[in-house]
């Protein structure tokens, strides 16, 4: 039986979405049928799908699906799109709004100036409180990936990042390397693989081949997990300018269980519905 989706094609500073209305349209996808709309040829193309649902604990809930199928806990720059989804389609009236996602409740805030700030949480750093990788005894580690030794920092955002330093993140093997650091057996879950250039203790460079999605133009925990990882290694200070390919993120993050604070722009781009 085929059916009809509406969505909301949306981008925050690159990283794309299709955004879902699953209160009004409760329906169910395969892993299959998400990695054909996630398609950039056969189907609408997005990095992430977004699926916003009721919660009994907080305003909404929403779901994240990589562009491979995969249900994922969080995602910085979907959290800005969902707001500004809401706010747009009229499902609330307010600006600040608590979300239910896999990982806890953020809350991000549309402010008057159309950019979203979004409260994180704190990050994880223990080797306890990060269990996305296995035997690890810090959380600054050497992982030895293509006969190379990559010193890693692990951080979870509610996700799991492994974030290394590099001296040029336009000629960093992002790819290459960061498709097999996904895949490591150290990150039995598989892993968001950061590539970081420090340019000055308040500004960054960052890419990030994300799990299950692939490079993507800019990743919202990935920068958080970048700029707390540069803090906890006495190299950069909050707060922290973080330029992507696709535009820029502001982050705070006051160290200890404070939470890390992001801000940045969510854009919808165009609806549209399909058959599936
Ligand atoms: N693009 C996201 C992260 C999406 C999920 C990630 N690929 C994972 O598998 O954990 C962001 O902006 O944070």
């Amino acid at each position: 039986m085929t059916m009809n989706l509406h969505f909301t094609k949306m981008q925050g500073a690159g990283n794309d979405f299709i955004v879902i209305n699953g209160i009004d349209q409760p329906f169910q996808l395969t892993a299959e049928q998400i990695q054909t709309l996630a398609h950039r040829q056969f189907g609408i193309g997005f990095d992430q799908l977004l699926l916003v649902e009721t919660s009994k604990v907080a305003d909404f809930k929403y779901r994240i699906f990589n562009a491979d199928g995969s249900e994922v806990a969080q995602c910085g720059n979907g959290a800005r799109c969902f707001v500004r989804f809401v706010v747009d389609q009229k499902l609330s009236n307010k600006h600040e709004i608590s979300v239910e996602t896999a990982s806890g409740i953020i809350t991000p805030k549309l402010e008057n100036n159309g950019l979203v700030t979004v409260n994180m949480g704190a990050p994880r750093l223990s080797p306890s409180e990060v269990p996305f990788i296995a035997d690890a005894a810090a959380n600054s580690y050497v992982l030895e990936v293509a006969d190379q030794q990559i010193t890693i920092s692990a951080v979870s955002m509610g996700n799991p990042h492994a974030v290394q330093i590099v001296d040029d993140v336009e000629i960093a093997p992002v790819v290459a390397l960061g498709s097999q650091i996904e895949v490591h057996p150290r990150f039995p879950e598989r892993v968001n693989a950061g590539f970081m250039q420090i340019i000055d203790e308040h500004h960054i460079k960052l890419r990030v081949f994300e799990r299950g999605s692939g490079e993507t133009l800019a990743c919202g925990t990935g920068a958080c997990a970048a700029v707390v990882a540069g803090i906890q290694l006495g190299r950069l200070q909050s707060p922290v300018k973080v330029s992507a390919r696709g535009g820029e993120l502001h982050i705070a993050w006051q160290g200890g269980n404070s939470p890390v604070m992001m801000t940045g722009p969510a854009v919808a781009v165009f609806t549209g519905n399909i058959e599936i």
